[in-house]
């Protein structure tokens, strides 16, 4: 398969000047400053063929923006090199950034007083795009992100979800080959994400789009992402599939049962209906962990009800937190 992007021993390294407490700190800082150095990316090593939607993965701080910004030009790394579509960011700045599109899900790239579609037609004259190659692209671009009930409105006007779309949607427009996404569904609610999700998938089956993916969202990593690259601390902790992640990390789909009665929680057995779950108990409180591709959340439910007096019930999903929790625990184990 085709090479998309290639990253070789990337590092990107941090001064940070150091200043001791108190006043006397402060006026050392000033005359005789103290640099430490950090390595917010070290050694990083992949390869992402064309097509793929690859998951970039880490708790906060991990270094996924600090690659992500080497990965599209904005920043130089310390050594180690990256090559999108045979470019190197750094160097083919002008060609390069018609081969890629950026969405960042907590900042818009829209005009924030134009109407939606103004700001295309701004966009169409930075990318020198035909009027032709234009309105075919519109075309597209509606049909998968239903851009038309909204797209006279100012940017300011549009809601979290419409916001979203329209940056894809312009982030598309010169369609380029590689496509950044940094936390796309990040505060939308559960039928907003849907849609998102939906748009991008399509967009990455019909047109062989390479997505770099970034988020929090585990349900954004099981429904979309090809493959899942995890790092910590600016280092690989794991590159595989959704299926290997859940082996090697655990269920990550989790309910919460409170019930009144320690008998009920002595004798429920989940092994009678259900194989490969999880189960904690503590006191009254009954905590299970299951892949929901296997078994169905309402059916784990009803199933409890029928043995427990349950008091409280709550859905939680582990976070990527949890999962990272998790993978230096089973280290630890393992020394
Ligand atoms: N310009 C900078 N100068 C000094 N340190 C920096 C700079 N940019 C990032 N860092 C540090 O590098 C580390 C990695 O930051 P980065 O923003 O890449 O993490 P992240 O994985 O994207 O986190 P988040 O999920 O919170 O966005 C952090 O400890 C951060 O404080």
């Amino acid at each position: 398969m085709d090479k998309m992007i290639t990253v070789t021993h990337l590092q990107k390294t941090f001064k940070k000047t150091v200043k001791q407490p108190g006043l006397k700190g402060g006026i050392k800082a000033l005359f005789r400053p103290e640099i430490e150095t950090f390595e917010a990316v070290k050694d990083l090593n992949f390869e992402i063929p064309k097509g793929e939607i690859f998951g970039f993965i880490g708790a906060n701080g991990a270094g996924k923006s600090t690659t992500i910004k080497m990965l599209t030009g904005i920043l130089t790394p310390t050594s180690g090199a990256c090559l999108i579509n045979g470019k190197n960011p750094q160097k083919n700045r002008t060609a390069y950034v018609k081969d890629i599109g950026v969405v960042f899900g907590q900042r818009t790239q829209l005009w924030w007083d134009l109407a939606l579609q103004e700001t295309y037609s701004v966009l169409k004259e930075i990318y020198g795009i035909s009027d032709s190659a234009f309105h075919k692209r519109m075309a597209f671009l509606n049909e998968v992100l239903d851009l038309n009930a909204f797209i006279k409105d100012p940017v300011r006007t549009l809601s979290l979800g419409q916001r979203m779309r329209a940056d894809i949607a312009a982030s598309l427009l010169h369609n380029p080959k590689v496509l950044f996404l940094d936390e796309p569904t990040i505060g939308l609610d559960v039928a907003v994400k849907d849609n998102i999700r939906k748009a991008i998938k399509q967009i990455n089956q019909e047109e062989q789009t390479t997505i770099l993916l970034t988020t929090h969202d585990l349900n954004d990593i099981e429904l979309l992402c090809d493959r899942i690259f995890m790092i910590d601390r600016g280092q690989e902790i794991f590159d595989g599939s959704v299926t290997q992640l859940k082996q090697r990390f655990g269920k990550i789909h989790e309910v919460r049962f409170d019930m009144t009665r320690q008998d009920d929680v002595d004798k429920l057995n989940y092994q009678d209906l259900f194989s490969d779950l999880e189960v904690r108990k503590e006191g009254t409180q009954v905590t299970v962990q299951f892949d929901a591709s296997k078994i169905a959340i309402p059916d784990l439910i009803k199933f409890t009800l029928t043995q427990a007096d349950v008091t409280d019930i709550a859905v939680k999903d582990a976070d990527i937190e949890e999962i990272i929790r998790r993978f230096f625990r089973k280290e630890i184990e393992n020394v």
